[in-house]
This record gives structure tokens, sequence and C-alpha cells, in this order.
């Protein structure tokens, strides 16, 4: 079985690439046939979901907008429960449909922070798309469009997620050693 170390922590593969390719062209799939007409504007999640982010947006073909809000909550491997945003959105989205693209939707409690806030910038039609979902850890009710892959509660890292700033480059998941 292929293993990483990152840092302190031994972890075992997971998830292939090619999984993770296909999950990403599914979910574009459902995407341009929902959203054909409806002049998106996906707002990504940073830092996590650049790599999700990018995929999909290979595959998307219908009229959309692109951009960007940094946040965080994660410390290690444990959500501090404090979402602090770092940078925030410019554009308007008054009357808009948005598509908020993060890699992983673990307790909820950082979506759920992200929905208000879009509530109260005037969006109409707020949707999800999420690489990953933990349906066993989720705290808060949110909305939850396109999933690409349900995992169990387990850390996990690659593809965008790190463990302590580290292993977002690598292209398959990795599930930590128990
Ligand atoms: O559902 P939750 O428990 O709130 O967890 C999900 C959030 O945690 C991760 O972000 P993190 O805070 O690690 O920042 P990062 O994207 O920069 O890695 C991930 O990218 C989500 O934004
Ligand atoms: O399992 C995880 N791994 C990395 N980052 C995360 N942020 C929420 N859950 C996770």
């Amino acid at each position: 079985m292929k293993t990483v170390t990152i840092k302190d922590k031994e972890f075992s593969i997971f998830i292939s690439a090619d999984q993770i390719q296909q999950a990403v062209e599914n979910v574009a799939e459902q995407i341009n046939w929902d959203l054909a007409g409806k002049n998106p504007i996906f707002l990504v999640v940073l830092n996590g979901a650049f790599m999700f982010a990018a995929d999909l947006m290979r595959h998307v073909t219908i009229p959309c907008e692109i951009t960007f809000i940094k946040l965080s909550s994660y410390e290690g491997t444990q959500s501090t429960g404090v979402v602090k945003e770092i940078f925030g959105l410019n554009e308007s989205v008054v009357n808009r449909t948005v598509v908020v693209v993060e890699d992983i939707v673990d307790t909820g409690i950082t979506m759920e922070r992200i929905v208000n806030s879009l509530q109260e910038k005037g969006a109409t039609d707020i949707r999800v798309a999420t690489f990953f979902l933990k349906p066993d850890s989720l705290q808060r009710e949110v909305p939850l469009n396109y999933v690409a892959l349900k995992i169990p509660n387990q850390f996990i890292v690659g593809y965008g997620l790190d463990y302590d700033g580290y292993g977002r480059n690598l292209r398959e998941i990795y599930v930590l050693n128990s």
C-alpha cells in the first residue's frame, strides 16, 4: 500500500487520481445541465479548493464568472470552530446564482458562514459544489447541490487538502493512519 509521510504523520493512499478526475467530470456535467442560461458566478474558497476549481472549470462550458475568497479554520487536523475571513468578495452578487466551490464540507461551519454572508449580500440562488463531504461529521444545515465524493469521518490530505500547510500538491487522496 502506497504511503506518504507529512511532517510527523503517516498517510495511506485512499482515492486515485483517475477516480478524482472522473468525479470532477460528473459534477461539471450536472452543473452544465442545471445552470445553462443562469449566468452563474463561481466563488472559489481558497486555499483548499484551488485544485478542484481548476479541474472543474476546465469542464464547465456555460458562460460564467469565477472569483475567489480566502477563509481558514483548520489548525493541524482539527477545526478551530472559528472561521477567519482573510480576504473577501469584491464582486456584486445581488440577484445572482452563486456556486460556492469547496474542497471539503466537514463540520459545515465554514460553509454556513459563507452561505449566510452571500444571503446578506443579496444572492438569490446559492449553490454549493464540494469535492468531498463527510456526512457523519456535518453539524450544520447547508445546501449541498453538487457533491463529488462522500467519505467517512477521517482526516485526509491531497488534491488541495493539507496537513499543516503540506500535502496540497498530491494528485491522489491519502488518509491518516490510525
Ligand atoms: O466544514 P468545516 O469543518 O468548516 O471544514 C471545511 C473547511 O476546512 C478547510 O479549510 P481550512 O480552514 O483548512 O483552510 P484551507 O482551505 O486554507 O486549507 C476546507 O478547505 C474548508 O474550507
Ligand atoms: O480531512 C480534512 N483534511 C484536510 N483539511 C480539512 N479541512 C476539513 N476537513 C479536512
